[in-house]
């Protein structure tokens, strides 16, 4: 029997994912021994778990180096990659937004310069409203570039709001919800079928019977 490999975004989702596998009878024991290591297998159900940064997900997804892969809805919409997403997994749940200091006033007669590290998710929505725009790609930390007079605006993530509130920042508009997602790889779909279903399956009854709440 083949490998089913499930790319795992490194940080935040990781060991909620981890845990989620274990309810559906899929273990990786050694992960919680904190150790360096970036691949896992379970021999007896035929799967690995590869670590990865979360954007290397839909890559590795998409590429075939994983046939399944977990990662943000916020990843996946500005990574764009041709993966099929399988389900939503109902953690991680955080939204989108447009943000900026509380004093701002949106007078100005030049492109507003919006800070983000999703590039794709900021250009498509002030596309969208007409609004022409200067992006400033950052990588982190989004929510000083207002503060130090990087840009006018921000599109992050927003959870509780604390990071915001703690920097002075209002939002000024929400764009959408995100969430964690299964994704798989369009020809995994294929050919490793009878696996891949039967982890889609299992997974959509833990998530749906609510036998799972992070
Ligand atoms: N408060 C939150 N902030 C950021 N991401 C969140 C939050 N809540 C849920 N998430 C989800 O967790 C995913 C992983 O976030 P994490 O902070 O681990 O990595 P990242 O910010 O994408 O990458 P890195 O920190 O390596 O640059 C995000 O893509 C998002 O879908
Ligand atoms: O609404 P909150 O609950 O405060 O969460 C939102 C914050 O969390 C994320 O940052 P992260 O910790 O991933 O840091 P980074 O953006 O610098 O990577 C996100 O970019 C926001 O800054």
């Amino acid at each position: 029997m083949d490998y089913v490999t499930i790319a795992l975004a490194k940080g935040r989702l990781a060991d909620i994912t981890v845990e989620l596998f274990e309810k559906i009878g899929i273990s990786f024991t050694d992960y919680f021994s904190n150790s360096r290591k970036l691949i896992f297998a379970n021999e007896e159900e035929g799967m690995r778990l590869v670590l990865v940064k979360a954007r290397d997900v839909p890559i590795y997804v998409e590429q075939g180096a994983a046939d399944i892969g977990i990662v943000g809805k916020d990843t996946l919409l500005d990574t764009k990659a041709n993966v099929y997403e399988m389900m939503d997994l109902k953690f991680g749940k955080c939204r989108f937004a447009v943000a900026a200091l509380e004093e701002y006033t949106g007078n100005i007669d030049r492109k507003t310069r919006v800070a983000t590290k999703y590039v794709n998710v900021a250009k498509n929505f002030f596309q969208k409203k007409g609004e022409p725009i200067e992006i400033i790609k950052l990588s982190g930390s989004v929510e000083l570039a207002p503060i130090m007079g990087l840009s006018d605006v921000i599109v992050d993530i927003v959870e509780t709001g604390t990071t915001l509130k703690e920097n002075g920042l209002v939002i000024l508009e929400n764009i959408c919800e995100v969430s964690a997602r299964l994704i798989a790889n369009k020809a995994s779909f294929k050919t490793k079928a009878d696996q891949v279903e039967k982890i889609i399956k299992a997974l959509e009854c833990t998530v749906q019977e609510r036998k799972y709440s992070p």
